[in-house]
Formats: C-alpha cells, structure tokens, sequence
C-alpha cells in the first residue's frame, strides 16, 4: 500500500460529477502532479485530500491510517494556495512562525525554526519585511515556507504560481522541486500547465471530466500517452485520423497515402486510429520549386517511409526550436519544430518534403461511433503568430 492512496474517491455537487472514481497511491517523498483542465476536478481531489471537503464515496488512507472522515486541522497536511493568502499585517517572520505559536513551542525553537525555513526558501533577508513589501514570488516563497513550517507529512500546492509572471514561474518551480527533494518531502501539486507538469513532476496524474485518464512519469505521459485525451492535452502533436490496413505488420492508410507504423498486433486489421506524431519528430525538406527535388536530392528517394509533400503555412519562432505548421497535400496540418539553424530560411509559402520515422508514430484506437469516428481535435497553435495562406498549386502526394 503506498503512503497516501486515495480509493476510488467520488464527489459531486449538485449535478456536476466533480470527481469520478478516482483510485491513485502517492509514495512517501513522491512529487504527483494533478494535470487537466479547468473543471476536471483536480482542487476538489486536493480539498478532499485536505479535508476541506468529503467525499460521496471512496476512501483516503495516510500511512496505512483511514483518514477519510477526520477534519482538516487534524490531518497532518500543508496548503499552498494559488493566491498567497499571508497575513497581510504580520512579517513574513510572523507569517511562517504562526502554526508554530498555535503549538506552543518555545519562542527561541520557533526563531531557529523561522530563520531556517527563510533561508531555505532564499528570504533569509526579507524576514522583517511584511507582505505588501514582497513581490508575488517571494510571497509565494513565504507561503511555501509557513505551510513547511509544521512539518506535514504531505504538502499540497493548489497552482501556486499562476499568479506569477512567466520568468518567476520557471525559478520557483525549480525551487519547489529542490525543497522538495532536499526535504524528502511528499507532494500533491495541481495544475493545468502541461509544461510545467512535464518539468516539475516525479509522476503526473492526467485527469479529464472527473476521471483519471493516466498515471505515469512525465516521459511516459509525453512519449507513450494511452488515451485520445492525453495524447492531444501534454505536448504539441500532429494528429492524423487513419486506418489499419496490416496490423501485425504496421501498415496504416491515411487518406490514400499508405504509411508505415510499429506493428500493432493487438489491433484488427481495418480499425480507425489515431496517429499522434510529435513535432520533434518530423523532419522538412526544402523542394526546388523549379523542379521539385528536394534541395538535398533526395526528394524522391526510393524506399523511405513515411515521405509526404506540402506547403509551409506558417513559421513561429520559440527560441531553441522555430515551429512550422505544414499543410500536406491532402490536406493534413502538420506541426514541426526544427531546432536552431535547421529552420534555415523556410518561409510560409514553400513545398517541402515532410518524413517521420514509422517509430515517430503512436497509435491509438479511435472509437467507431454510427456517424463515423471520434472527432479530432483542432492542433494547438501558439497564440499571437502569423502565416500566409499556402499557395493555390498543391503538391501532389507521394504514394506508397
Ligand atoms: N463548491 C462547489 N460547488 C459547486 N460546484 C463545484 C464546487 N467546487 C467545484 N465545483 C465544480 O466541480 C467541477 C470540478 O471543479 P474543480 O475546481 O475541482 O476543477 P479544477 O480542475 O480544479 O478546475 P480549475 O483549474 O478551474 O480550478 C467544476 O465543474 C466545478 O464547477
């Protein structure tokens, strides 16, 4: 039994089924991460968790004990919140020495307790300084402090910092990661940030509608994702509506174009699936528009897979990586990132060859529904870029 396990938790409130089943085991000095969407009841596992809330059914054991039914206060957890929610008129001193009052431990253990946890949190210098005076990360830091400060066996951080601005984000969290290993400390973290799941998290709990759709590391999440949901929610990803001509070989059609996939023995042949490609992936080659071989000769290579054409519709630099949205011929959007120099001059407008590996390819099953398979997903697309239309020739594709 791990540390923490949390059985087949349900919640609703009025209607809404809040949380749905939900069995999960978090081991002592585990950072679990809670990754969904707004509303799939990710606080409310965390406020059952705390105590704040009970659940219609399931139950919670901490350390082999039932916990289920005991109020908050006597539950030995900590909370960070995603609003500081310091004590405006004490100093951040104050703050992180208030649960230790309300335990009565001597004034001079209290101090030594404070200045350690200051330091800890790199506010050795602010301890006299009240929260007004803090900007959002060192208040956060304050926080994070104060909830350490009673010693909880688990330490639940609901979003604690998307009120901070992008930069801070990124240090604090690499901060609350080395707290928590240092400390050996066991960690329930909730948010909707899939990146910041990726970067933070020991494992991630994926959860949609109430449900748990994945428990997994955050390579397992990223490079094996096992549902529909999963595959579309962590991670940019082309995804491609196709169907299985050879299953035990991995041989796929999509739209007349015959690709070349792992083989998927345990699929029948002719079943709908989803092929999820990640933009690392996909490698692009510049056509000559003149003659339309590949600007390295190798546009019509014989024998490789996986080889279609299109049309670049955008370009979007990310920093370590330019990501290109590509429309191939038939009509699928396709999203690359090519690191560095590799992004060369592509400009929306330009044909290229686009190739993945078969091994690039993860597929999943689509369910048949009588009005044809499940729908798909738009691609996500960073806000704020622009394109230009692709031009009015399109490449033929090349087939299989
Ligand atoms: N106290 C409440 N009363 C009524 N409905 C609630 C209450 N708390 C949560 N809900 C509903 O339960 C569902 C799950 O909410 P929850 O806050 O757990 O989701 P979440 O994944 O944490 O979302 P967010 O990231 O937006 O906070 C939502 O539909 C929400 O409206």
């Amino acid at each position: 039994m791990a540390f923490l396990e949390l059985q087949e938790l349900t919640k609703s409130f009025g209607k809404t089924r809040a949380v749905e089943r939900i069995s999960l085991g978090v081991e002592r000095g585990e950072f679990l991460t809670l990754l969904g969407p707004s509303g799939c009841g990710k606080t409310t596992v965390l406020r059952l968790v705390a105590g704040f809330e009970q659940p219609d059914a399931g139950h919670i054991l901490l350390d082999q004990e039932e916990i289920t039914t005991r109020p908050a206060n006597r539950r030995p957890m900590g909370m960070v919140f995603q609003s500081y929610a310091l004590f405006p008129h004490m100093t951040a001193e104050q703050n992180v020495a208030f649960g230790l009052r309300l335990r009565r431990l001597p004034p001079a253990l209290i101090r030594q307790r404070c200045e350690e946890l200051l330091a800890l949190v790199g506010l050795a210098e602010r301890a006299r300084s009240y929260p007004h005076q803090l900007s959002g990360g060192q208040q956060q830091r304050v926080a994070l402090a104060r909830a350490l400060a009673v010693e909880p066996k688990v330490l639940l951080l609901d979003e604690p910092l998307s009120a901070l601005d992008a930069a801070v984000r990124v240090t604090l969290r690499e901060e609350i990661r080395r707290i928590q290993q240092q400390l050996g400390m066991t960690v329930i973290y909730v948010t909707h940030d899939q990146e910041e799941a990726l970067a933070i998290s020991g494992r991630i709990a994926v959860m949609a509608r109430g449900r748990l759709e994945q428990l997994g590391t955050p390579e397992e999440i990223y490079r094996r994702p096992r549902t529909v949901f999963v595959a579309g929610f962590v991670g940019a990803s082309t995804r491609l509506s196709a169907r299985l001509e050879r299953a035990v070989e991995g041989r796929c059609r999509l739209d007349g174009i015959l690709l070349r996939v792992p083989p998927q023995p345990e699929l029948s042949d002719g079943s709908a699936v989803l092929l999820v490609v990640r933009p690392e992936l996909v490698t692009l080659c510049q056509l000559n528009e003149a003659s339309g071989a590949a600007a390295d000769g190798g546009g019509q290579r014989q024998g490789q897979e996986n080889v279609l054409l299109g049309t670049v519709e955008l370009r979007t630099f990310l920093g370590a990586v330019t990501r290109f949205r590509v429309r191939a011929a038939g009509g699928q959007l396709f999203t690359v990132d090519l690191p560095g120099l590799q992004a060369g001059t592509l400009v929306p407008g330009q044909r290229v060859r686009l190739s993945f590996p078969p091994e690039a390819c993860l597929v999943l099953p689509l369910e048949e529904t009588g009005s044809g398979v499940t729908a798909l997903p738009v691609p996500e697309w960073p806000a704020g870029t622009t394109g230009q239309p692709g031009p009015e020739r399109e490449p033929q594709p090349e087939h299989a």
